[in-house]
């Protein structure tokens, strides 16, 4: 591809544990009419693991993928290590996503190519140097990382849902990222996977050091893997804190969000009973 050869526009220094890493500045965003963002503002902070949570359709997707160019903001600034990717080329997004990989939703893996093929994918984009030993290698190992071993020649038909995501987790980790930005990692998983699902965030965290931002329905994996919880309302960013001080939260939106979450895991587990 032409592109390439380009020099990578983002200037990547390994951050230092707590700095602030990334910054969501003003940040406006609207599809036609609807307002998605109307001066968001957030920072976050090399190391932790930042939760997004929000009611349906509120936009913590769209601010995932705004981070990462699949989206474009209106207007405002997003800073990586205080550089303003908001005035970068599609093509340098590129270099960005090298550091800053997405776990989707549905896992989004290719259904033609085998699991090994699907984690090397981005290698091949990346690192186009790489030889075909350490490319197996490096798959191999992400594999193990996510206690997948030898499932190389597997078809993504032939895995589980939960054995899909963490597919899913081994090729967005493949390039070795600083940043993972999980979009619904447990949404539709059973209780074990979730759990499952929820230590490994942390491992990335722990044995990593991995910056995450993770965005959840879920509040009980939210409340188990996040440092820090950021609530999304009304077009804006309207409370971040520890676990426990949004627990504690005496602000409308978030009691109002935190109220419904509780009575819809009361009614799922009346209904499991
Ligand atoms: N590419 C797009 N084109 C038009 N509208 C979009 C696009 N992407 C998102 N939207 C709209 O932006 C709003 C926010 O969407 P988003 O998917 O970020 O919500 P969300 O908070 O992640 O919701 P959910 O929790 O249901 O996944 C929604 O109204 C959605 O319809």
């Amino acid at each position: 591809m032409l592109f390439r050869h380009r020099p990578p526009r983002l200037q990547f220094r390994p951050p230092q544990q707590g700095e602030e890493l990334i910054r969501f500045e003003h940040l406006q965003k609207s599809f036609g009419p609807k307002r998605v963002f109307d001066d968001l503002q957030l920072s976050v902070y090399a190391g932790e693991t930042l939760t997004v949570i929000g009611g349906s359709g509120t936009g913590k997707s769209v601010l995932l993928k705004c981070l990462i160019g699949l989206l474009r903001s209106d207007a405002g600034r997003i800073l990586f290590e205080g550089q303003d990717l908001t005035g970068f080329h599609e093509e340098d997004f590129i270099g960005v996503r090298r550091h800053v990989a997405m776990v989707f939703q549905g896992a989004a893996l290719f259904d033609s190519l085998t699991v090994g093929e699907n984690i090397a994918y981005p290698l091949r984009e990346h690192f186009p140097d790489m030889s075909p030993d350490e490319i197996r290698e490096r798959v191999a190992r992400k594999l193990e990382l996510v206690n997948l071993p030898g499932v190389e020649e597997m078809r993504p038909a032939d895995l589980s849902g939960g054995m899909k995501k963490r597919v899913g987790l081994a090729r967005a980790i493949a390039t070795d990222p600083e940043v993972i930005l999980w979009d619904e990692p447990t949404t539709g998983l059973d209780p074990v996977t979730t759990e499952n699902i929820n230590q490994m965030i942390r491992s990335m965290q722990k044995q990593l050091g991995c910056t995450s931002i993770v965005v959840t329905h879920d509040m009980m994996s939210a409340f188990t893997v996040s440092d820090r919880i950021a609530m999304l309302a009304n077009r804006r960013i309207v409370q971040v804190g520890s676990p426990e001080e949004m627990r504690d939260s005496t602000l409308p939106e978030v009691r109002a969000f935190l109220d419904a979450r509780r009575q819809e895991f009361r009614t799922q587990e009346e209904v499991a009973q």
